[in-house]
């Protein structure tokens, strides 16, 4: 897929992975839409792009991925501003084990609505689109320090998996599929090593793997994500990356007897 002139949304752009994703969409020709909670963040950002890309190519939406009003207000004025939505990455995530239900909120229920919004969209669209979930290694193998983060992440996984299937059965023209990144060096990773509340031993524990392994950057991160994007014959799959390995696809077992249409 070509992104130019296509058009692309974000949630959680104003930092870290988002804004990364933003920069990659921006120097390959698209027009982003940056959706955010930080409001100064995201206006701050906005202006960085408009000196360097132009006023013309993003819009940045105040947007809290748990309000179904604000989320739904935010792709319909994404499509009214630049006619049309070719990729949306939901992105928005936090790791906050005391405040759990709300990790589920936003990283779960904030992926799943964002789906289904682009779904809405781009299956009216002749050309379809493509949605690229944000994940983590935690949806494929569990973080001791947090076990409900991580069932976000495999919560994510599943949805995305399932969705592809119905997409392709459907014919929607909307491919999906998720990200999986290891540690990555943002301030969600910083918010948890942090984090005075976490239980002591797992803790050191798990600092001093993520030592050994090493984060990755996010550029690292936005070239696989950039070749998700593009790459039209993956319909459905999970990339994993990782600091040694690179970029690769996860493969699974799967009951092929499911994935079979209805005669
Ligand atoms: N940093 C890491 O090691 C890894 C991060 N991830 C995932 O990548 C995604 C991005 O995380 P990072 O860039 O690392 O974190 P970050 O904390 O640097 O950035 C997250 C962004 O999301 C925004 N956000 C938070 N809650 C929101 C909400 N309710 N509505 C809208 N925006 C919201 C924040 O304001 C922030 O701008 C998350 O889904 C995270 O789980 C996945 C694997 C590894
Ligand atoms: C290898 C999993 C990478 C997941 C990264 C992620 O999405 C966010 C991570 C945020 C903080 C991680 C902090 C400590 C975890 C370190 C090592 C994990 C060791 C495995 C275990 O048994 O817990």
């Amino acid at each position: 897929m070509d992104l130019n002139g296509k058009v692309a949304l974000v949630t959680g752009s104003a930092q870290g992975l988002g804004r990364a994703f933003v920069e990659i969409l921006l120097k390959n020709g698209a027009k982003v839409s940056l959706l955010d909670v930080n409001v100064p963040k995201g206006e701050e950002l906005k202006a960085v792009f408009d000196q360097t890309y132009g006023p013309e190519q993003t819009i940045f939406i105040p947007c809290d991925v748990t309000s179904e009003v604000q989320l739904k207000d935010a792709f319909h004025k994404t499509k009214e501003k630049f006619g049309k939505l070719d990729i949306v990455c939901n992105n928005a995530g936090i790791a906050n084990e005391q405040d759990w239900e709300k990790t589920i909120t936003v990283n779960l229920n904030g992926v799943i609505r964002g789906t289904y919004l682009a779904m809405e969209i781009m299956k009216q669209q002749k050309e379809g689109g493509v949605i690229v979930n944000t994940a983590s290694v935690a949806g494929l193998e569990p973080l001791t320090l947090m076990p409900v983060y991580t069932a976000t992440k495999h919560g994510i996984i599943g949805f995305t998996r399932a969705m592809a299937t119905a997409s392709t059965i459907c014919k929607s023209g909307v491919r999906l599929n998720a990200l999986c990144p290891a540690f990555v060096q943002t301030n969600l990773l910083d918010s948890v090593i942090d984090d005075d509340q976490l239980a002591g031993v797992v803790k050191t524990m798990t600092i001093d793997i993520m030592k050994r392994i090493g984060p990755l950057n996010v550029s690292e991160v936005a070239e696989a994500f950039l070749q998700l994007v593009t790459d039209e014959s993956k319909n459905g799959a999970i990339m994993k990356i990782e600091k040694q390995g690179g970029a690769n696809y996860v493969q699974f077992q799967f009951n092929t007897e499911l994935k079979t249409a209805p005669k």
